[in-house]
């Protein structure tokens, strides 16, 4: 079986796989997700991509022990985030603990706080309803909760996801681990400059999701793949504007999540690692217009939660 190309080595003294497989999908049907994860792993996939709120872990669990049951892949070969949502923030190790059980695994290597957004305790949906916020999200708390899964063995690191660089400097100021990654949108239409500098000054990795601009999804666009820049480059090296869009995530120095459950996008995807962009095209990036997809309106306004707008959630890096 073939391994990752490339690895990058995160502040917490593990590497990470530089493109990594997302098990999102809506709707969610665990037979396609188990499956789509076993070619993943044929074409060479080793970092997969999951959250309790996904309803994946099953699916990424059983697939990997499958795998590994054939001897096809060792567990240290293989790398699995998944994320803690916002109605465990009172608890990270007893939420860790159930997606354990959910991934049969006893670790995994990353958990990340998914959004900076507290929910009440019941709120297991990605779409809360308007009551379900918190209106106040002692992240200081919970991050202790996140350090302690680390020190009990939960996994091998921990992190964070759609953290501003206000967000983060905030935590870096009372945390005793330092986050080793934080996964946010970034593809080359919305390039997180001032975020991966700040991600930079204090060893955070930077993860992209979205990373293709989510096509085919319905809160995606297909802007990012049809951009005329992205096909100009995609033509001069003859790979598909796919491939550049990953390929200029890993050039920047992040991993690239992307979800394919096609095996023909999946393999052209996972081929991304097998050229390599030059100073011009980076700079011919760098001129193209921004354009947020994930803009998470549907965590703003609500009735009682702490963010009224989505500057105020992304605190302006939007
Ligand atoms: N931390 C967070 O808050 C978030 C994390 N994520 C993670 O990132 C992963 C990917 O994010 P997502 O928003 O889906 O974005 P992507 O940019 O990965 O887009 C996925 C969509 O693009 C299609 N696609 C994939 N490859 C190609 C290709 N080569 N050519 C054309 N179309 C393609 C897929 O369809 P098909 O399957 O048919 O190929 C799917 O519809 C998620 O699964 C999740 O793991 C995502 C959002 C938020
Ligand atoms: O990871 C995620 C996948 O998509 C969901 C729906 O937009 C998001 O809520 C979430 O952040």
């Amino acid at each position: 079986m073939k391994g990752d190309r490339l690895r990058t080595s995160l502040n917490c003294g593990i590497s990470i796989p530089c493109i990594g497989f997302g098990t999102y999908s809506n709707p969610y049907d665990g037979c396609v997700t188990e499956t789509a994860i076993l070619n993943a792993l044929k074409v060479g996939y080793r970092h997969f991509d999951t959250a309790m709120v996904y309803g994946s872990e099953p699916a990424v669990g059983s697939a990997l022990k499958q795998a590994m049951r054939e001897g096809k892949v060792e567990r240290e070969e293989t790398f699995v985030t998944s994320k803690l949502w916002g109605c465990d923030f009172h608890d990270p190790v007893s939420a860790l603990k159930r997606s354990l059980k959910m991934l049969h695994m006893e670790y995994i290597d990353m958990y990340l706080v998914h959004w900076p957004l507290k929910l009440k305790p019941w709120v297991q949906s990605a779409f809360p309803k308007d009551d379900e916020f918190e209106a106040e999200t002692d992240m200081e708390a919970t991050w202790a909760g996140m350090e302690r899964c680390m020190e009990i063995g939960l996994c091998r690191g921990i992190g964070v996801s759609n953290f501003s660089s206000k967000k983060i400097a905030e935590l870096v100021e009372h945390a005793s681990v330092i986050p080793a990654v934080n996964q946010v949108e970034m593809h080359p239409m919305w390039r997180q400059k001032k975020l991966r500098e700040a991600c930079a000054e204090s060893n955070i990795h930077v993860s992209a999701y979205t990373s293709l601009g989510g096509p085919g999804n319905t809160w995606g666009t297909t802007a990012v793949m049809e951009h005329p820049t992205i096909r100009t480059i995609a033509l001069r090296h003859n790979v598909t504007p796919a491939q550049v869009a990953l390929q200029w995530g890993v050039t920047v120095g992040a991993s690239v999540i992307v979800k394919s459950f096609n095996e023909k996008r999946m393999e052209e995807n996972f081929a991304a690692l097998n050229f390599k962009l030059e100073d011009r095209d980076m700079l011919e990036i760098d001129t193209i217009e921004e354009r947020k997809v994930i803009r998470a309106g549907i965590y703003v306004g609500r009735a009682t939660g702490p963010y009224k707008t989505l500057e105020e959630l992304w605190d302006n890096e939007i």
